[in-house]
């Protein structure tokens, strides 16, 4: 098998709701795809799917046998008040050198956090713990769920641009899930929309290029709200699919 993962005609529900519809997906050995689409959209859903945490409800998922995968999940907060250093926090579930620790830190641009409070470090430095911490076991594929919540937007540039380095250093893939599509867009081989399905996908400067893109997204950071207003009144000539149940108004959020 070369993907590292596949996926054919996965269904997936949610409560007892079919909340992703034939899904077709493989990724590559040190591809960087990007995961895009509204809120409630399925995006969380699929990564889950991916990983084996949810079992699909039609078609199937194949991993590479013995796949080794770092996973950093969605919105994870610690106790505020839980006094804990950043080399212990690695430390758990199981020890581990303290020389792989101090690496992992390095290749996550952490270095020098080891013997910090949890507690003391910025909402960056939080993520690039999380980061070090899935890189610990070497991964083949790195899975982020939305791992920038809450940096601001050069927070989040710098972020990327440290998961391209990892990828380059490493040779992993990365399968993550942004709100932040131009931000993320230059770092990414490949970009997914998901819509319950999936919407459309490419290479991110051809789709960038793409009238049905700009449609989607607009440009610039204007981007993200073009998203949201998404309302799949337009024609999606490039191998788009639509539904057109779906109009999402979550200005907000974007
Ligand atoms: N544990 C659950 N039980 C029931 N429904 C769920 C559960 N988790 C998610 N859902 C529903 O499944 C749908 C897809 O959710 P999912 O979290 O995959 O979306 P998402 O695209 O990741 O959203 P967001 O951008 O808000 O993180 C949503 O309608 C959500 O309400």
């Amino acid at each position: 098998m070369t993907n590292l993962i596949e996926a054919r005609g996965l269904g997936v529900e949610q409560g007892s709701r079919l909340v992703l519809r034939d899904v077709d997906f493989a990724i590559r050995a040190g591809e960087i795809v990007t995961v895009v689409g509204p809120n409630g959209s399925g995006k969380s859903t699929l990564l889950k799917a991916l990983i084996g945490a949810l079992p699909p409800s039609a078609g199937r998922v194949r991993r590479k046998p013995g796949l080794r995968l770092g996973y950093v999940p969605q919105g994870l907060r610690l106790d505020a008040s839980m006094p804990m250093s950043v080399g212990r926090f690695l430390d758990l579930p199981r020890r581990v050198p303290g020389e792989a620790r101090r690496a992992a830190l390095e290749e996550a641009g952490a270095g020098g956090l080891d013997d910090r409070p949890l507690t003391g470090l910025s909402g960056g430095q939080f993520q690039r713990v999380l980061l070090a911490r899935a890189l610990l076991d070497r991964p083949e594929l790195l899975i982020l769920d939305e791992p920038t919540t809450g940096l601001d937007q050069p927070g989040q540039a710098a972020f990327y641009q440290r998961l391209e380095e990892v990828r380059n250093a490493m040779g992993c893939a990365v399968l993550m899930v942004s709100h932040e599509l131009h931000v993320v867009m230059s770092a990414s081989d490949r970009v997914i929309c998901v819509n319950g399905h999936i919407c459309c996908e490419g290479h991110p400067e051809v789709v960038a290029q793409a009238e049905e893109y700009r449609a989607l997204f607009g440009t610039g950071t204007g981007g993200a709200l073009a998203l949201y207003r998404h309302e799949h009144s337009h024609r999606h000539d490039a191998g788009c699919d639509h539904d057109h149940d779906h109009a999402h108004h979550d200005e907000g959020q974007a």
